[in-house]
Parts: structure tokens; C-alpha cells; sequence
């Protein structure tokens, strides 16, 4: 027979009472029935608690399910004896599935990109937060026992977010001591080690900035069975976690909450500016720089959260770019391209990542098709923040033979095309009394890029770097901002055709960056100019070409 699970978390405690006083009644005929159903309900709400969440929390992937197998069938005892851990070690140390699943749910809302634990034991926590790590994040593991490393490790090994931990063995003071020295920096930490240590971890991690601006602290048992608010505890490391929780909950560099979760799971996050640091006030210069423009530092300040955009070309290449870079940034994204497919396809992907978004087919060189876009938006979103006016064409000639119909052609879509739009979105935008209009010009609009013969193309651009500049001076005391981006050569599928594949090698040559531009270059430039952060930039052509204008 297996023996009696010993209580360990409050809720287990709660049921080991329940049952005990049930048995007590069930003998005793003198308990009114009526407080027997009490006490069955009562234990009926409990017990089943802990198995519900179980069975609603995402399973555990194999890898995890195999580590906590491992974990909990190995003979610790015996390990002890045989002089492998320093310390007899309690299989009820293994962090389990829902916890693990709840610390992977929170390094993916942190976003966290690295991650520090203090206390691996059989690495059950560190694999789960893994999990939730991009592919190039990395979590530091700190253990005291080196035969935890040798038990892990080959499971580690068969997971593909194992080679994203590093064991650091050794104390995991000294651990955090190397790591601040090397100058490394976590977005979250999970403190899982020594209670009466928790206090020295968390202050040393906070003093020594560890732990990222915002960043996520979580520590583990901070109930601790219910002993930190019972009134008798005398147990050592039940009075550390009170002690502990009371001084995270008076640190004003810290805001945090408790969660009832198994054993008690404290959730602290540094926040952004310590707003309570009123004993450091007169030391420092509390402006706008030190709090951020409105409480909002830089990366929120390019948060494009609640705007509404529009692309124009944004069927393929530099449009779909600039489209899925507004956003993952947080703007609702009108997708227009003359191709009703292509935009409708490039709708699809921005759904798939939760970005509101519609297809607009329209040719940006028919008067009648841009007003029709700008009106279907207005009704659609009532507002228009961001006008991307990216649709262009470029075409080929010796200027010598360059018709009028190429010329033409060129104009109405890359210079009358773009004037059409910024016409359109800026009377919107202007009686907003707000606007970003961002209009892709072209390195061509500084240098005559070569050997290909591009008059109109290059011509129709610098006309468009020209009406921006207009645009721009004209229209910013009403709140419309108009700037430009000029991208260099980009590697999209135009410059793969046969007449221009030649040519690679010769552009590659003038650029000092030694490639092309990816359309992926350009997207925080797009999303920069469309922000608030940009807000005193007027009439400007971005340029982003790899040096290749300045050779
Ligand atoms: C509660 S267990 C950690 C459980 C683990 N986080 C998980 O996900 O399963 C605590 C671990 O902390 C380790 N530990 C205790 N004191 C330590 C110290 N001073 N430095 C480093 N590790 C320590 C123990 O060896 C043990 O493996």
C-alpha cells in the first residue's frame, strides 16, 4: 500500500480537517444531519478542487510527463544514502503540472526572452518555462546538488526546449553573484529554493537590477500551508514566508499578488518607475524622461494600440511587411491592394495572429477607387491614424526611349497615386486634428541607381520625397504628420526576374552593408514614423539602404 499523502498545501490541509471531522460526526449520533451535509459539501468543493484543475489545465507535453514520472518513482532516500545529494530531498518538491503549465502561461504573457531559477531540483519548473520561451531565449537554472543536473539532463536532452537551459551548479548566491557581475539581466525569475533565503534572493536580484524594468518575479510555497497568516506558526520556514511576503508587499519597487495555486504562488512585478520613491525624490530629475511622456516609457510609446491604419501595395513585399509590422504593434490594419486576393491572403495571415484587419481591392491611380477606400474604412472604424501610401511600380527604359504611356503610368500610381491618398487620408486626418501619413519613397529619389535605366521610376520618387517634405511643413500645425521612407534595393520576387537577377551582383558591390534589404528592414522604421515617439519628425526621408547612397 502506498503510504498516506501528507498534506501540503492549504487545500490538502482543508480536506486532511474535513475528513477528520467527518469521521468524527459519522460515529457521533448527537451531530444534526443537517451540519453532516455541511461538512460533506464543504469537503466535496475542496477535494475536488486540485483534480479539476488538473484536468482543465493544458496537459503537460512528454518530455514533462516523463520528468515527473522519473521524479516521483526514484528512491530519494536512497540517493541520500548513498551519498549522491547532499540533502534528503522530497519528491514533493517537483513543481507539477499546473503549476509548470501556469509558469510557462507567464513567460509567454511577460513575453520573457530569459528567464533565471533558483532551486532546478529535478528541472520539472525550468522545462515548463522553457516551453514557453521563444527559440533563442535562454533560462539559467541555479541548483545546489550536482546529481540533479546528472538526472535532468537526459530528459532535457529529448525535449526541444532543452538546449535553451543552462545549469549553473553551486549556491545560488554565489550563482546570482557571477551573473550580476557578468552583467546579465532576466525578464522573470522563479525563486523555488531555501525559504529562509527567499528575503537575500529577492533583494540581491532587485539591488543589483537582475531583473529587468517591468520584469516578472514569481516565488514558490509563499502560503506555505497556510502558515504565514496562522496565528500559532512556529514552524522556521512558515515565519520566513511572512516575513517575506510583508516586505515585498511594503516594497514600493514592487507591486505583487498571491495566488492561492497549490502551495501559494506570489506573482511581483518590478514596476516601471519606482512611483513611491519618494525617499530618493529630491536626488533625482523626475521628468519626463526619468517617468516617460505620459507614464509611458520608449517601447510603449511605439505602441500602436487602438490606431487604425492602412496600407496601400500591401498584397506582397514591402506593403504586407509594413502591414503585419503595424499589427503585431497593435493597429487594426485595412489591407488594400489592387489584387483582391492577394490582399484578402495577407487579411488571412493577420488574423491568424490576432490582428483585426480587412481587404480593400483598389488601384490607387483611379480617383474613384481611393476615395472609396478611404470612405469604406471611415465607415468601417470611424477613424484613419496611419495611412501607408507604399503602392508603387517601377519600369525600365533608356530614358532616350522612355514613351509617354511608361511615364505616364509611372506617375499615376507612384506621384498622383500617393498625392491621391495623402489628399484623401488627410482631409480625414485633418479634421481629426490628428495623422501619420507615411508614403514610400525610394532611394532613387537621392542617387541615380545603376546600371538599370529607370528615369520615370526615379523622378516619380523624388516627387514623392518632395511632396512629402510639402505635406509635411504644411499640415503638422493641424496635427498630420507626413514622412517618407526610401528603402534601398529589397530582395522581394521583382528583382528575381531575368532581366534584373544579373544585376545583383553588380548592386551588391555599391552597398556597404554587403546585402540587400530585407522587406523585414524596414518594418520598425514603419512603425516608428506611425507612433507617438516620432512626433516632432515632419517632411523626413527615412532612408534605409545599407549605406548605399553615401558610397
Ligand atoms: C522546491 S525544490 C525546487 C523545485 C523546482 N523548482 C521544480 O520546478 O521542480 C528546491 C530546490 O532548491 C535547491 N536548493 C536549496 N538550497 C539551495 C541553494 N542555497 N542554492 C541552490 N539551490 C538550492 C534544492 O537542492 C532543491 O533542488
Amino acid at each position: 500500500m502506498p503510504p498516506a499523502k501528507v498534506p501540503d498545501t492549504p487545500v490538502e490541509h482543508i480536506v486532511d480537517l474535513l475528513e477528520k471531522a467527518k469521521k468524527l460526526a459519522e460515529g457521533n449520533g448527537s451531530i444534526p444531519e443537517e451540519l453532516k451535509s455541511y461538512l460533506q459539501k464543504a469537503l466535496d468543493i475542496a477535494s475536488g478542487l486540485d483534480d479539476y484543475l488538473e484536468r482543465m489545465t493544458t496537459q503537460e507535453s512528454e518530455p514533462l510527463a516523463e520528468l515527473y514520472k522519473k521524479t516521483v518513482s526514484h528512491d530519494w532516500e536512497q540517493a541520500h544514502k548513498e551519498g549522491k545529494t547532499i540533502f534528503k530531498l522530497p519528491k514533493e518538491c517537483v513543481t507539477g503540472h499546473v503549476e509548470g503549465q501556469t509558469l510557462k502561461m507567464l513567460v509567454h504573457m511577460s513575453q520573457a526572452k530569459r528567464v533565471l531559477e533558483i532551486g532546478m531540483f529535478t528541472g520539472y519548473g525550468a522545462l515548463s518555462m522553457a516551453e514557453g520561451l521563444p527559440e533563442d531565449g535562454c533560462l539559467v537554472a541555479c541548483e545546489l546538488e550536482p546529481y540533479l543536473k546528472e538526472f535532468a539532463q537526459p530528459i532535457f536532452d529529448k525535449s526541444p526546449h532543452g538546449k535553451k537551459i543552462i545549469v549553473k551548479i553551486g549556491s545560488a548566491m554565489d550563482t546570482l553573484k557571477e551573473l550580476a557581475a557578468a552583467g546579465e539581466q532576466f525578464d522573470m525569475v522563479f525563486i523555488d529554493a531555501d525559504k529562509n533565503n527567499y528575503i537575500n534572493y529577492y533583494n540581491y536580484i532587485l539591488d543589483n537590477n537582475l531583473l529587468r524594468l517591468q520584469g516578472v518575479i514569481c516565488v514558490d510555497n509563499t502560503l506555505f500551508k497556510g502558515k504565514v497568516y496562522l496565528k500559532d506558526t512556529t514552524d522556521e520556514n512558515g515565519l520566513a514566508l511572512r516575513q517575506f511576503n510583508q516586505f515585498v508587499s511594503d516594497d514600493p519597487r514592487v507591486e505583487q499578488v498571491i495566488v492561492p495555486l497549490r502551495d501559494g504562488l506570489s506573482i511581483i512585478r518590478r514596476v516601471p518607475v519606482a512611483s513611491a520613491c519618494s525617499s530618493v525624490l529630491g536626488k533625482i530629475t523626475d521628468d519626463e524622461v526619468f517617468r516617460g511622456v505620459g507614464g509611458h516609457l520608449i517601447l510603449d510609446r511605439m505602441h500602436l494600440g487602438g490606431k487604425v491604419a492602412y496600407v496601400t501595395g500591401a498584397g506582397q513585399g514591402i506593403g504586407r511587411a509594413f502591414a503585419h509590422a503595424l499589427g503585431e504593434a497593435g493597429a487594426k490594419v485595412a489591407v488594400v491592394d489592387m489584387d483582391q486576393v492577394k490582399a484578402a491572403a495577407v487579411v488571412t495571415e493577420l488574423s491568424l495572429k490576432g490582428i483585426l484587419a480587412f481587404p480593400i481591392a483598389a488601384d490607387v491611380s483611379k480617383p474613384e477607387d481611393v476615395q472609396r477606400m478611404i470612405d469604406s474604412i471611415v465607415s468601417k472604424w470611424g477613424v484613419i491614424h496611419i495611412a501607408c501610401n507604399n503602392a508603387g511600380i517601377n519600369m525600365n527604359s533608356n530614358s532616350e526611349d522612355t514613351s509617354l504611356e511608361e511615364w505616364d503610368q509611372t506617375f499615376n500610381v507612384n506621384l498622383r497615386g500617393t498625392f491621391m491618398c495623402c489628399q484623401a487620408a488627410g482631409r480625414v486626418m485633418l479634421k481629426q486634428g490628428y495623422g501619420k501619413i507615411i508614403n514610400t519613397a525610394s532611394m532613387a529619389s537621392l542617387i541615380v541607381p545603376h546600371p538599370q535605366k529607370q528615369l520615370s521610376y526615379n523622378t516619380s520618387k523624388a516627387g514623392v520625397v518632395k511632396l512629402t517634405q510639402t505635406l509635411g511643413t504644411e499640415w503638422i500645425d493641424r496635427g498630420v504628420r507626413v514622412n517618407c521612407i526610401s528603402p534601398g534595393i529589397v530582395d522581394t520576387p521583382l528583382i528575381h526576374s531575368e532581366s534584373l537577377r544579373p544585376l545583383v551582383q553588380r548592386w551588391l558591390s555599391d552597398i556597404p552593408a554587403g546585402r540587400l534589404a530585407q522587406v523585414t528592414d524596414l518594418q520598425a522604421a514603419v512603425v516608428y514614423l506611425a507612433s507617438d515617439a516620432s512626433d516632432y519628425m515632419t517632411g523626413h526621408n527615412l532612408v534605409i539602404e545599407g549605406g548605399q547612397s553615401l558610397w
